[in-house]
C-alpha cells in the first residue's frame, strides 16, 4: 500500500463515513482513467523530477568528499557541472510534470462538470425549488473548482511528496539504519497527528462552503429581481440582508482559516523537532568516524529537504480537505434520484395524441391538495381551453402531463401510454410547452430559438417563422438570426417573447401543445400576430390552452373549468355557451371576466 493510500484510509477511518478513500479512488478511477495515457506520461515525469532531487545531494557529497581527498581541479569541475545539469534539469522535468497535472487535472474536472450538469438537468422540480439557482451555480462549478486541486495538485504533490519522502527515508537508512528508523518513525507519528487535526477541520470547511454557496444563491436572487428592488425602494433593507449574510460567510471563512493555520504550525514544530533529531544523529556518526563530512552534509539537506516535502504534504491535506467537503456535497447532489423516474420507454402513436386523466389526484410537498379526482379525455387534435380562478390547478395539471411532477393517485395516458412508462426525453419531445416566462439565453436569435443545437439549419428555421406568418416581423429584426437578445429577455416585449417560444416549439414539431396564454395586456399588433402564430401552431395538433381571457378561447372545440383543484365543467364550448346555467355562459355574460380568470 502507497503512503498516500495509507493516509486516505486513516483519513477515511477518523472523519464522518461520509467520503470514504473507496470513493475517492472510484473518482480517481472515472476521470483519471480514460486519460491513462495522459497520466502515465505525468507521473513518469513525476518519478524523473523526484529521483533528480534525490540525487542532487548525492553529487554535491561525492564534490564534498572528492575536495577532501584532494581531488583534480578537473574531477571537481565535472562533479560541480553535473549538479548543474541535474539541477536544472529536475526543473525542467518538474516544470512539464505540473504542465501535464494541470491538463490532466482540468480535463477531469470539466468531465465531472458536464456529468453533474448533465445530472441536474434530469432531476425533478422539486429538487430545483430547493435550491436557488446560485447555490447550484456553486455547487457545480465552484465545489468542482476545488476538485481541480484533487486531481492535479494532490496528485503532483501527495504522490511525488509522498514518494520522494519515502525515497530520502530509504536513502537516509542505507547510510544509518538507525538514522533511517528513528526518523520514519518520527514521520508516521507526525503524519498520524496531522490526519487527526484533519478531522476537526473538514466540518468547518463544509460550513464556509455552504455559506459561500447561500451568499452567491443571494446573488442571484437580488439580479433576478433588481426592477423590484429599485420600484419597492426595499434596496436598504437588501442590503442589510446582503451584509448579514456576508458576515456568516466571514465568521465561516475565519474558522476555516484557524485549523488551517493550526496545521501550519504543526508542522513548523514538527519541522523543529526533526532538525534537532537529525543534527545530533549526523553529528555523533560524524565524530565516531562512521560518516564522512560529504554524508553529514548529505544527510542534513536530505532532511531539509524531507522536511520542506512533509510540510507540503500537510497543506496538500489541507487541499484535500476542501476536496473532501466538495466531494460531500457533490455528493449529495449525486444521490440525490429524481421524483420522476425514466420508464422503461413505450412507443407513441404517431400524429396528435390523446390525453386521458384517470382519477388523478396532486399535491406538492406541502402535501395540501391542488388537484383531486381528476378524470377526463380528450380526443387527439382537439384543442381544450382551460379556465379558472388563479390557483385553481391550471398549471399543476398541465406540469403533469410534462412529467414535470407524477400524480399522488392515478394515472394519465398519452397516445394510449402511460406516462411513467414513457422516457421523459420522448415524452417531453413530444409535448411543447408555451409559457407565460419565455427563458431566454444571452445569444443570438437562432441559438435562442434551436437551443443551440446545431443540426437545426437556418432554412428550416426560416420555413418555421414564415409558416407562423411571422415572416414581416422576423424581417424587421435588425440583424436576422444573428441579432443578440439579452438573457431573460431583457429588451424584448412579453409579446414578442411569446412569439419566440412559438417559433421554438414549431420547430419541435410536438403532438401535444399547452399553451399557458400571457397575462400581460399586449399591444393590438402583436396580439394579432400570437393569434395568428399560434392557430397555426396548433394546427393538427392536441392542444391545452391556459386562457385568461376569454377571447383566446372563442375557437377551441371544449372548454374545461376547474374551482380549488376539481373539474366542475368539462364538455362542448358551443354547449356550455348555450347552457345559460354554466359557468362559462355566466362569464360570457360578464362585463370584466378577466377579473375572475387573471
Ligand atoms: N411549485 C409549487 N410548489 C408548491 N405549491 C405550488 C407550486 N406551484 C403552485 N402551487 C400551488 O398549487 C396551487 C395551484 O397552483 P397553479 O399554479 O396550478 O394554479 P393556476 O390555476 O395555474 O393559477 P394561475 O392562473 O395564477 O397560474 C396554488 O395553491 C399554488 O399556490
Amino acid at each position: 500500500m502507497k503512503l498516500w493510500q495509507f493516509l486516505l484510509s486513516l483519513k477515511a477511518r477518523n472523519s464522518p463515513p461520509r467520503v470514504t478513500s473507496r470513493q475517492y479512488l472510484t473518482l480517481l478511477r472515472t476521470y483519471l482513467g480514460p486519460q491513462r495515457l495522459r497520466v502515465a506520461v505525468m507521473a513518469l515525469l513525476l518519478f524523473a523530477s523526484i529521483a533528480m532531487q534525490l540525487l542532487g545531494p548525492q553529487i554535491i557529497r561525492v564534490f564534498i568528499d572528492a575536495f577532501q581527498r584532494g581531488a583534480t581541479q578537473q574531477v571537481l569541475t565535472l562533479t560541480a557541472l553535473l549538479y548543474l545539469g541535474v539541477a536544472i534539469g529536475g526543473r525542467l522535468v518538474s516544470a512539464l510534470a505540473a504542465y501535464f497535472c494541470e491538463d490532466v487535472g482540468w480535463r477531469a474536472t470539466n468531465w465531472l462538470r458536464e456529468d453533474l450538469t448533465r445530472h441536474c438537468l434530469n432531476l425533478d422540480r422539486t429538487f430545483h425549488s430547493s435550491y436557488t439557482p446560485g447555490e447550484l451555480i456553486e455547487r457545480v462549478d465552484g465545489n468542482v473548482d476545488s476538485l481541480a486541486n484533487f486531481f492535479s495538485r494532490f496528485m503532483v504533490l501527495v504522490l511525488g511528496n509522498a514518494l520522494l519522502v519515502l525515497g530520502i527515508l530509504v536513502l537516509m537508512a542505507r547510510e544509518n539504519a538507525w538514522l533511517g528508523i528513528v526518523m520514519g518513525a518520527y514521520l508516521v507519528i507526525s503524519i498520524i497527528a496531522y490526519v487527526r487535526v484533519q478531522k476537526f477541520a473538514i466540518p468547518y470547511y463544509k460550513k464556509h462552503q455552504q455559506a459561500e454557496a447561500v451568499l452567491s444563491g443571494f446573488w442571484g436572487e437580488l439580479l433576478a429581481s433588481l426592477e423590484d428592488i429599485a420600484s419597492s425602494g426595499a434596496a436598504p433593507y437588501i442590503l442589510r440582508r446582503y451584509v448579514q449574510l456576508q458576515r456568516q460567510e466571514n465568521t465561516a471563512e475565519i474558522k476555516r482559516t484557524f485549523y488551517w493555520t493550526s496545521f501550519e504550525v504543526s508542522g513548523l514544530a514538527i519541522e523543529v523537532v526533526s532538525m534537532i533529531f537529525a543534527l545530533i544523529i549526523s553529528v555523533y556518526l560524524f565524530v565516531h568516524g562512521s560518516i564522512t563530512l560529504g554524508t553529514l552534509v548529505l544527510l542534513l539537506s536530505y532532511n531539509s529537504l524531507m522536511l520542506d516535502y512533509t510540510f507540503e504534504l500537510t497543506e496538500q491535506f489541507s487541499a484535500l480537505q476542501e476536496a473532501t467537503a466538495s466531494i460531500e456535497r457533490i455528493n449529495e447532489i449525486y444521490h440525490t434520484a429524481s421524483q420522476v423516474p425514466d420508464g422503461p420507454g413505450v412507443s407513441f402513436p404517431t400524429g396528435a395524441l390523446d390525453i386521458a386523466f384517470e382519477e388523478v389526484a396532486f399535491h406538492y410537498e406541502s402535501a395540501q391538495p391542488v388537484l383531486r379526482d381528476i378524470s377526463f379525455e380528450v380526443p387527439a387534435g382537439m384543442a381544450v381551453g382551460l379556465i379558472g380562478r388563479s390557483g385553481s390547478g391550471k398549471t399543476s395539471l398541465t406540469r403533469l402531463l410534462m412529467r414535470f411532477y407524477d400524480p399522488v393517485v392515478g394515472s394519465i395516458c398519452l397516445g394510449g401510454q402511460d406516462l411513467r412508462q414513457a422516457w421523459l426525453e420522448d415524452l417531453r419531445q413530444r409535448v411543447g410547452l408555451v409559457t407565460q416566462e419565455v427563458q431566454l439565453f444571452r445569444a443570438t436569435l437562432r441559438e435562442n430559438l434551436t437551443f443551440f443545437d446545431e443540426r437545426i439549419d437556418d432554412e428550416r428555421i426560416l420555413a418555421a417563422i414564415t409558416q407562423l406568418g411571422l415572416y414581416d416581423w422576423y424581417m424587421r429584426l435588425p440583424e436576422g438570426l444573428d441579432t443578440p437578445l439579452a438573457s431573460n429577455g431583457a429588451g424584448l416585449s412579453a409579446g414578442e417573447a411569446q412569439l419566440l417560444a412559438c417559433i421554438r416549439v414549431f420547430l419541435k414539431d410536438p403532438q401535444l401543445i399547452i399553451l399557458d396564454e400571457a397575462t400581460s395586456r399586449l399591444d393590438p399588433a402583436t396580439e394579432r400576430l400570437i393569434t395568428q402564430a399560434t392557430e397555426r401552431l396548433l394546427r393538427g395538433r392536441t392542444a391545452l390552452i391556459i386562457a385568461h381571457r376569454l377571447s383566446t378561447v372563442e375557437r377551441v372545440e371544449r372548454i374545461m373549468v376547474l374551482e380549488a383543484g376539481q373539474i366542475v365543467e368539462y364538455g362542448s364550448r358551443a354547449d356550455l355557451a348555450g347552457d345559460p346555467a354554466s359557468r362559462y355562459a355566466r362569464l360570457l355574460q360578464m362585463t370584466h371576466p378577466e377579473e375572475l380568470l387573471a
